[in-house]
């Protein structure tokens, strides 16, 4: 299998840094000029396996195309270069729901490129961890269970374990929805309303991620693993987590760089959206949504979902 990851951001990087320990592995991003050090993952050196290219059309002839950009970019992206990617297997590593879309990764590809085959590879997982050779196990979600099998033995190294699953649509929106709690809960600890404010914010964001994938056609139990638990307890844990931080700069009321790339502020609006149009009651979704667009105080934010109704849990 040859690969090729697209995008070279922090997270990129870091994957083909950790499939260099296997063989040769392409990086393909479209200012590739930074040589052997990637300014979006400081302090890591490439390894001699990785090619760092700013040729497209060369990059994807690899039959084996990760595609690590943001959700909010990957739309755009594909049907930009459709014509490159179809027929290949794209595997998405995108945590997000396309704003105009209203869908996530899988079929923002599965409509650009009809006759590729698409994967997700989602689950807990810092960038710097991962580029460091620290421990670290993901969910490898795909429909077709022999190309999976082939997926999950050449993508996973001595460090790098990947577990299978066949619910792609539970394991792209397991990594979306997280992503919103994390800004949530790095609000309430920014701004010192504590952990069991936080612990409160988790469980009952759990319970939103689960409500509503459950309606999108995805199976509890993947919501339940490390594509969904898993990585929620990570992001709304971590100052390394980036929707966390920006989480706690509403929170603490602080500055932000507007330039960093936190995932679960667009993906809370496309939930909002999601779930009027299901009919679903998503207040921290909701809330998040508020707040990463400055619609409300983190003061009445809070004091509105304290005083919503008392109900069964
Ligand atoms: N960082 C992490 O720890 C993890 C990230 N992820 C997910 O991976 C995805 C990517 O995140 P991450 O790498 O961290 O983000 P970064 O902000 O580090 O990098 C984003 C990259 O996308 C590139 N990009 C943006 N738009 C385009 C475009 N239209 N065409 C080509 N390239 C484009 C940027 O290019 P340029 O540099 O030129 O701006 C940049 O290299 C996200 O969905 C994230 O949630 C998943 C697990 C862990
Ligand atoms: O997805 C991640 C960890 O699994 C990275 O989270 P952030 O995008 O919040 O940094």
């Amino acid at each position: 299998m040859s690969i090729t990851v697209l995008g070279a951001g922090a997270f990129g990087t870091a994957l083909a840094v950790a499939l260099a320990t296997r063989g040769p592995v392409t990086l393909w991003g479209r200012n590739a000029g930074w040589g052997r050090e990637n300014p979006r993952l400081p302090g890591v050196t490439l390894p001699d396996a990785v090619t760092v290219t700013g040729d497209l059309p060369q990059a994807a002839r690899a039959d084996t195309l990760l595609l690590a950009l943001p959700a909010q970019k990957l739309g755009v992206f594909l049907a930009d270069h459709a014509a490159l990617l179809d027929g290949k297997t794209l595997v998405s590593t995108a945590k997000g729901i396309d704003l105009d879309r209203l869908t996530g990764p899988s079929r923002l590809i599965a409509t650009a490129c009809p006759a590729a085959t698409v994967a997700v590879l989602t689950g807990p997982s810092f960038a710097a961890d991962i580029a460091r050779g620290l421990p670290t196990a993901l969910t490898l979600a795909c429909t077709d269970p022999i190309r999976s099998k082939a997926l999950q033995q050449a993508l996973s190294t001595p460090v790098l374990r990947l577990y299978r699953s066949s619910d792609v649509t539970g394991a792209e929106l397991g990594g979306a929805l997280k992503n919103v709690i994390a800004i949530a809960a790095g609000t309430v600890i920014g701004a010192g309303l504590g952990d069991s404010a936080r612990a409160a914010i988790i469980t009952r964001g759990f319970a939103e991620m689960t409500r509503l994938s459950a309606r999108l056609g995805a199976q509890p139990e993947t919501l339940a693993g490390l594509s969904g638990l898993g990585d929620l307890m990570l992001t709304c844990s971590s100052v390394q987590s980036r929707n966390f931080r920006f989480g706690h700069a509403i929170g603490s009321g602080t500055d932000f760089d507007a330039s960093t790339t936190v995932e679960g502020a667009a993906t809370a609006r496309a939930v909002t959206r999601l779930a009027a149009d299901l009919g679903e009651d998503l207040p921290i979704a909701a809330m998040v949504a508020s707040l990463a667009q400055g619609e409300v105080s983190v003061e009445n934010a809070m004091e509105h979902l304290m005083n919503r109704p008392l109900k069964e849990e």
